[in-house]
């Protein structure tokens, strides 16, 4: 059992909150997954800012800090994970939420779990639902492969693990180019990207067509609760984040390139010097079902974490928090956790 899984324990939720809509059995978008027009909704699409980093590049550390300073998001290039291993891992993806909805939902998440098939953890907070459905790995799936394909989930389980095993060794490798750039030292890093003990959750979504995309949200607006996550988007927009001063502004995939985005965890970890970054999933006219795959990369579950990289006053602006208390306090809070533990 996934020790990251047992911190959502006490958290347990409404099969209402958890239930997707059978999606292709409507035509029309019914009531309660209409949103309320809102001016955010038209996008400033200048992503041109949006920063790329060359894990190649003699000077990724200054490069990397400089996007998680300024952006809290950057795209990836030259990250070492083979083309064929995103293609699979969306192919799986793709195969799992093809599966009739009554297939689907024999692997649904349970009220007080948090893996397998289900809505976005986030749904109890909004009074509308969002034109999406999910499935959360936490280690292996094979229990949840099972339940979908009783017969023939071995293929499912070993490209999803194997995505897995990669996906970790790029975060850690992210994690100490951006620890660096704190200038934090080995031994700090360690404490932090202890190979061993982090805990990480990989999300299948799906935001499968819909006849009024104007109307719905993909993803409603949320901060990640990770240190980072590493989202491979494929080919199809819709992943937007808010800037100060410039609104929503549209993350595009590149061919082949992975998202990097700030969660809570490392906020608090540089001080407020990097923004967790708040994003955003939106639909286009006339676009096919889009999918994307998040690795959210944690610190161990019983690890604290605390502001490590202090300004010149050296005034932390957040008290130690556990991860287990922290995930306790953003299940009841979303977006006023940190509230919760600003000095
Ligand atoms: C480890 C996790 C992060 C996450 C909650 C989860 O237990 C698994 C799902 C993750 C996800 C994906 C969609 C957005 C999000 C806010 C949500 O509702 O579920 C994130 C959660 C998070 O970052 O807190
Ligand atoms: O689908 C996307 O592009 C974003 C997904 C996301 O924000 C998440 O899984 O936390
Ligand atoms: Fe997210």
């Amino acid at each position: 059992m996934n020790t990251l899984s047992e911190a959502y324990r006490d958290h347990p939720l409404h099969l209402h909150h958890i239930i997707p809509l059978d999606f292709d059995s409507v035509r029309t978008v019914p009531e309660s997954h209409v949103w309320p027009p809102s001016p955010a909704f038209e996008p400033d699409d200048d992503q041109s800012s949006i920063p790329t980093v060359d894990l190649m590049d003699p000077d990724a550390v200054k490069l990397i800090g400089h996007a998680c300073e300024t952006w809290g998001v950057f795209h990836v290039i030259n990250h070492g994970i083979p083309m064929d291993i995103l293609d699979e891992a969306e192919s799986e993806a793709r195969r799992l939420f093809s599966l009739p909805a009554g297939q689907k939902l024999r692997a649904l998440r349970s009220p007080a779990g948090a893996t397998g098939y289900g809505l976005a953890r986030i749904s109890p907070f909004f009074n509308k639902n969002m034109w999406h459905e999910g499935f959360t790995v936490m280690g292996s799936p094979i229990d949840h492969a099972r339940e979908l394909w009783p017969d023939d989930y071995q293929r499912f389980c070993d490209v999803i693990e194997d995505y897995q095993k990669k996906m970790k060794e790029l975060a850690e490798t992210l994690m100490h180019l951006i620890l660096k750039s704190l200038d934090l030292s080995e031994e700090e890093i360690s404490k932090v990207v202890s190979s061993g003990g982090a805990s990480t959750a990989l999300q299948l979504n799906s935001y499968p067509f819909c006849p009024d995309p104007s109307r719905v949200m993909g993803l409603a607006p949320h901060t990640d609760t990770s240190l980072l996550t590493v989202l491979y988007q494929s080919t199809i927009d819709g992943l937007q984040i808010f800037k100060d001063g410039a609104g929503w502004v549209l993350v595009s995939p590149t061919n082949g390139s992975l998202v990097v985005n700030v969660g809570d965890f490392l906020h608090i970890l540089s001080n407020a010097r990097f923004p967790n970054v708040i994003h955003r999933v939106v639909l286009k006219e006339n676009q096919k079902q889009r999918l994307s795959l998040a690795y959210f990369y944690n610190p161990p579950v019983d690890s604290h974490v605390s502001p490590l990289a202090l300004n010149s006053a050296r005034i932390p602006l957040y008290r130690s928090v556990s991860v287990r208390e922290y995930v306790d306090i953003k299940a009841s809070n979303l977006e006023k956790a940190l509230s919760f533990i600003r000095i």
